[in-house]
């Protein structure tokens, strides 16, 4: 076990008072009961509680030393219920919870006392503090305890916190990270994304899958200036909120990152979209048959260009949902099968970022909207990579230029 930390405030029990008795068990998620009490809690976000403990299950397993303790730290704790879940689901040896807010104190210690009702001294499994994240954070960085797992569920934008988080990760660890600052991402406003996130962005008909790579784009930033790279877990953009979610790896080394931290391009004339280097600024433009200008062209960045998810790793997570009997259930609309197999999918290195709607090929093409399997069968069949996106529910990620797209939409409407 790791050092429970010296400076933990919070779990105190008067003598001759009983501990806090845990509270009416009003929630469950995946079979852990829980109450959020007062505290913000969205059942909506329980699939991004799964992807999390998930992703942390199998980091805990492959990990080069699986006897070592295992340690998460949730910054932003709400009611409890993520580092309630790390430690009852993901098998964390320890849990640090925090929130600023310290009304939230019976809440959290209510929940997590369920897991184990009295820590004895020494040999604490969890501790519930109430400090600004950053300030948590950057102390448990002076006194070096590093954390296998750390957990950032911020409202608003996740900028502000990462670097903090990435001095108290282990090198190796994992880092959740959370944004709901939607208007930014999205691109309503290129100042505002450039000053939040140091990327400009201008709308794109994709501006939620902009929204994660600006998030994975902060990351891996933030990861160079400190020496190492990121490799992403998995991306999940939750229609509910809207939500922006990723789950980024800490690696050595910071050349392998900035290979992917560049400019995405979008030709309005055409509807393709491509990836650009730093060094290839100056080369910027479509190239394609259409008759393109400056003005049909959009560029965003600088801003993550890699892949959105690691392929082996959603496969484990994926297995391990089916294990665990979490993959064909939902309780909240989305099932963990469709969502981690269509990111599978989405890993596929051939396909481009971004992707493209259904109802800009059926208005380029003069027909109703070509149905989303028929028209990705018949890419595929065509030789091009094509699938649904986790993203955007009536688009189609491809490598097929869209005029392509075009020419398979009207195929489809004769066939009817
Ligand atoms: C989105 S909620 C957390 C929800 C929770 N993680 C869950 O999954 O249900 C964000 C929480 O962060 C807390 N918070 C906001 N700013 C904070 C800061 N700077 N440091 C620590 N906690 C903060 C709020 O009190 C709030 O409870």
């Amino acid at each position: 076990m790791a050092s429970a930390p010296a400076a933990a405030p919070a779990v105190t029990f008067q003598p001759g008072r009983r501990a806090p008795l845990p509270p009416r068990c009003t929630h469950s998620e995946r079979g852990v009961s829980f109450d959020p009490g007062s505290a913000f809690y969205r059942s909506d976000s329980a699939p991004g509680r799964d992807l999390a403990v998930l992703a942390a299950t199998l980091h805990r397993r492959r990990r080069p030393d699986p006897s070592a303790p295992f340690l998460c730290l949730d910054a932003m704790c709400g009611s409890g219920v993520r580092a309630l879940r790390y430690l009852a689901q993901a098998g964390a040896d320890f849990v640090w919870a925090n929130d600023a807010s310290d009304a939230l104190h019976p809440v959290i210690v209510g929940n997590l006392s369920r897991f184990e009702p009295v820590p004895p001294e020494g040999q604490r499994r969890w501790v519930v503090s109430h400090l600004d994240a950053t300030r948590l954070l950057a102390e448990r960085y002076l006194r070096r305890e590093y954390f296998d797992v750390i957990d950032v569920d911020s409202f608003g934008s996740e900028a502000e916190y990462i670097r903090a988080a990435f001095l108290a990760l282990k090198i190796g660890g994992l880092l959740y990270l959370t944004s709901t600052d939607w208007r930014s991402a999205r691109g309503y406003g290129g100042k505002c994304s450039l000053s939040s996130y140091g990327a400009y962005v201008l709308p794109v008909p994709y501006p939620n899958e902009i929204g994660l790579r600006m998030l994975l784009g902060g990351a891996a930033r933030e990861a160079a200036m400190l020496g190492f790279h990121i490799k992403p877990v998995f991306s999940y953009y939750a229609y509910h909120g809207p939500i922006f979610r990723a789950m980024v790896q800490l690696c050595h080394g910071k050349e392998d990152g900035i290979s992917n931290y560049g400019f995405i391009c979008h030709c309005k004339s055409c509807g393709q979209s491509q990836t650009f280097g730093f060094d290839e600024l100056g080369q910027i433009s479509c190239g394609c048959a259409n008759r393109t200008d400056a003005t049909s062209i959009t560029v965003v960045g600088p801003l993550w260009t890699g892949p959105l998810h690691d392929r082996s790793s959603i496969t484990e997570m994926l297995n391990l949902a089916v294990e665990w009997g979490w993959a064909h259930t939902s309780e909240n609309g989305v099932t963990l099968e469709k969502l981690l197999g269509t990111m599978i999918e989405e890993s596929d290195p051939r396909l481009p970022p971004g992707y493209i709607r259904l109802d800009e090929i059926a208005s380029r093409a003069k027909v109703n909207s070509p149905p989303l399997g028929t028209l990705i069968h018949s890419l595929q069949k065509e030789g091009y990579a094509a699938c649904r996106s986790h993203i955007g529910a009536n688009a189609v990620k491809t490598n097929s230029p869209i005029s392509s797209c075009i020419v398979v939409a009207r195929e489809i409407r004769n066939l009817r």
